[in-house]
């Protein structure tokens, strides 16, 4: 009986990316799985106060004193009081992948009472392919004990190179601020044995809380929009770098896959503070999306830097007149990538893997 093979570890090819403003305490229930990891947590808000970190783990500490010494001018586009400040560690990071986690987010127990690591689940995803063109009904096709059903065209059947993996959260869901108010008690109950690859052309609410990533394949575009002091909207970080990373991948012929894992997220933050936040992005997303849903990218567009680039300018010229935030946003990606490339030299030659797929699917 072939012995089904173990999943990779790949400590020295992945980063753990934190946005924290407590001590994390939390990283106690994760020690069996992270400790052979390198973390890059990235202190909120006051860089002044201590953030303690339980001993044994492996880690760089950023607060917003290095964003500004290292980033210059360029750290306005990383934001201040806000998660989406994690997206500054995606950036100074130097591995292959990047598995992001909040610090009131803890290991879950699947049905059977076994704790899941969530962690070997977002590799499994991350190594495998993605359908993103014709659905599995059986979902993911790679998984052991699961195959591409009848119908499905052989010449399909490769797939396509994941960028993300996204996972989801038992116990608190992530409820926008209405949705919170309305129900306060409700708990997430149901775990559901699936991951799944969202269809090319269909875009999806990214949550950053249990996300990984591929940085060669689609780091540049994880850019946590600006959010926090001194914007008008929070709680947007991640949608927004969801929507431009599916557009991307579309275009890249890269896929997104959602699912397993989960983690159990123990915290529900004040709907009342995240409905301050929020409230502007309510009423936004209704013209953000068809935004979204109608981008097409130039086919010059062979990098995902090319691409976002292309996008910021889409941007400003389509939401500019929505609100002038807009204008500002597309800026910070400008110069997001500006920082990115001047970090990372050699983002450009694994932007060009993107491109080869990118031909690949260009020549379609
Ligand atoms: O100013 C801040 C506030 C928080 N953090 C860190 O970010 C994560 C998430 O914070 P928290 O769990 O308190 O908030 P949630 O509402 O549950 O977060 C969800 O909403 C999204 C907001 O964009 C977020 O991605 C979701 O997970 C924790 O690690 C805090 O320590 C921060 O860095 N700065
Ligand atoms: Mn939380």
């Amino acid at each position: 009986m072939a012995s089904i093979p173990s999943t990779p570890l790949l400590a020295n090819e992945l980063d753990i990316v934190i946005p924290t403003i407590r001590n994390l305490d939390f990283l106690e229930m994760w020690r069996l799985f992270f400790q052979p990891y390198h973390l890059i947590i990235v202190q909120d808000g006051d860089p002044t106060k201590t953030i303690r970190v339980p001993e044994g783990f492996d880690y760089e500490l950023h607060n917003r004193n290095h964003v500004e010494s290292l980033l210059g001018k360029r750290a306005s586009c990383i934001s201040f009081k806000d998660s989406a400040c994690r997206c500054y560690g995606f950036l100074v990071s130097k591995k292959k992948y990047i598995y992001t986690i909040d610090d009131d987010c803890f290991v879950a127990k699947n049905p059977t009472g076994e704790d899941i690591n969530a962690l070997e689940q977002h590799i499994k995803n991350l190594l495998t392919p993605s359908t993103p063109h014709f659905f599995n009904t059986l979902y993911d096709p790679y998984r052991d004990g699961a195959d591409f059903v009848r119908g499905y065209p052989f010449s399909l059947r490769e797939g396509v190179p994941t960028a993300v993996s996204h996972g989801l959260w038992l116990n608190i869901p992530d409820y926008d601020a209405p949705t919170q108010l309305v129900k306060p008690h409700e708990r997430n109950t149901r775990y559901v044995d699936a991951v799944m690859t969202l269809p090319k052309g269909t875009l999806f609410p990214m949550c950053g809380m249990n996300l990984a990533f591929d940085r060669e394949l689609i780091g540049p575009a994880m850019y946590f929009g600006l959010m926090g002091h001194g914007q008008p909207i929070g709680r947007y970080d991640d949608m927004w770098a969801g929507w431009c990373v599916k557009v991307i991948c579309d275009h890249l012929n890269l896929g997104v896959k959602t699912g397993l894992p989960y983690i159990w997220h123990s915290k529900a933050s004040n709907p009342f503070v995240n409905l301050k936040k929020e409230y502007k992005g309510i009423f936004w997303q209704e013209e953000i999306i068809p935004f979204f849903q109608s981008v097409v990218l130039p086919k010059e567009c062979t990098t995902v830097q090319k691409c976002y680039l292309a996008l910021a300018e889409k941007v400003k010229e389509k939401l500019g007149s929505v609100d002038p935030y807009f204008t500002k946003l597309a800026e910070g990606m400008t110069t997001w990538i500006e920082a990115w490339d001047a970090h990372n030299p050699s983002s450009e030659a694994t932007g060009s893997l993107a491109n080869g797929l990118a031909k690949v699917n260009l020549g379609k």
